[in-house]
């Protein structure tokens, strides 16, 4: 695939008692790059995320590789932008204390010189006031500046590699955008790549440079973000896209009937198939494996016809 990777996940399945969930999954992540992963609830896209952290659940059957193995290195090279600020900070100790405690975490350095970084994390993303702020604790904060303060905490030891799984459903519009655009400066400023899960193609068309797509646990379309959301080569794509209000007219493909399949009750052939308008006996029969397709990976027997 591409030559130059971060991080190469191979073949990657999960299963829960036996019934797989992922299923052979690949795909790479560039440096600097920001890849959204975009798909139905179920595809997979957050136990994706956590296997590159190296955080799945423990009742979780994992086979195939993730190179190299930066588990042991998160919160430094690799570092997880929670959803949930609330729950992702500690409620008894102040927020500027948490920080300091993740720089000591990985660097040598003074308490002193672990509270000052601290502290110009918190300016840097906009929390103001922050010498007086980082005394505060995360339920004196708004839920915005809390977002902010983990969008803090994940960049502080500055990671090559940021996962973000839908890191704004809990707030209201205005916030949720502040806080992406948060992440993007913060991401941009220490250089790092950004896995960004979300269901919100508006968000991908505004963030990515890439877009996996993913359904029922494989990888449907992985390419440009720009150019995958603007000429969709796989029909699930296009379906997404069609289902979006704003595209209601003009799509060459309806949008998309039905729901996506329970794990541990899909047919042979193409996951899809079933909800597909292209669907033909070839797609019943065969899952297609991802193949090149003008400049990208396409999961799809009839991708010409999209
Ligand atoms: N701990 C678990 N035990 C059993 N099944 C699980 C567990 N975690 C996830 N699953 C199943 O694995 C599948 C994929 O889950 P995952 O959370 O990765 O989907 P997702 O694409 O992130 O969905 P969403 O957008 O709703 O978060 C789902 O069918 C889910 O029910």
């Amino acid at each position: 695939m591409e030559s130059e990777a971060l991080l190469s996940v191979r073949d990657l399945r999960i299963a829960f008692d036996g019934v797989e969930v992922v299923r052979g999954l690949s795909f790479d992540i560039r440096p600097r790059e920001v890849l959204a992963v975009v798909g139905e609830s179920g595809a997979g896209k957050s136990l994706t995320a956590r296997a590159l952290l190296g955080m799945l659940p423990k009742d979780a059957t994992a086979t195939g590789t993730v190179r190299p193995d930066l588990s042991a290195e998160r919160g430094s090279r690799i570092a997880l932008v929670p959803q949930d600020a609330l729950s992702a900070l500690s409620p008894v100790h102040p927020v500027g204390d948490q920080l300091a405690a993740a720089v000591r975490s990985v660097a040598r350095v003074s308490r002193k010189e672990a509270r000052a970084r601290a502290v110009a994390a918190l300016d840097r993303v906009g929390i103001p006031d922050a010498a007086r702020r980082a005394r505060s604790y995360p339920h004196e904060f708004s839920g915005g500046m809390r977002q902010r303060a983990v969008v803090a905490m994940a960049t502080i030891n500055e990671p090559d590699i940021l996962v973000a799984d839908e890191p704004t459903t809990a707030l209201d519009e205005e916030r949720r955008e502040q806080v992406l655009r948060v992440l993007a400066e913060q991401r941009e400023a220490v250089g790092a790549a950004l896995v960004l899960v979300t269901h919100d193609l508006d968000v991908v068309r505004r963030h990515a440079d890439r877009a996996l797509v993913m359904y029922a646990g494989r990888l449907t379309e992985l390419g440009p973000a720009q150019e995958v959301l603007a000429r969709p080569r796989a029909p699930y794509t296009a379906g997404l896209l069609a289902s979006l209000p704003q595209n209601a007219r003009g799509r060459r493909l309806p949008a998309l009937p039905g729901t996506p399949p329970a794990p541990g009750a899909l047919l042979p052939g193409c996951a899809f198939a079933p909800r597909c308008p292209l669907a033909t006996d070839t797609c019943r029969r065969e899952e297609p494996e991802p193949r090149r397709v003008e400049g990208r990976l396409v999961s799809c027997h009839h991708w010409e016809k999209v």
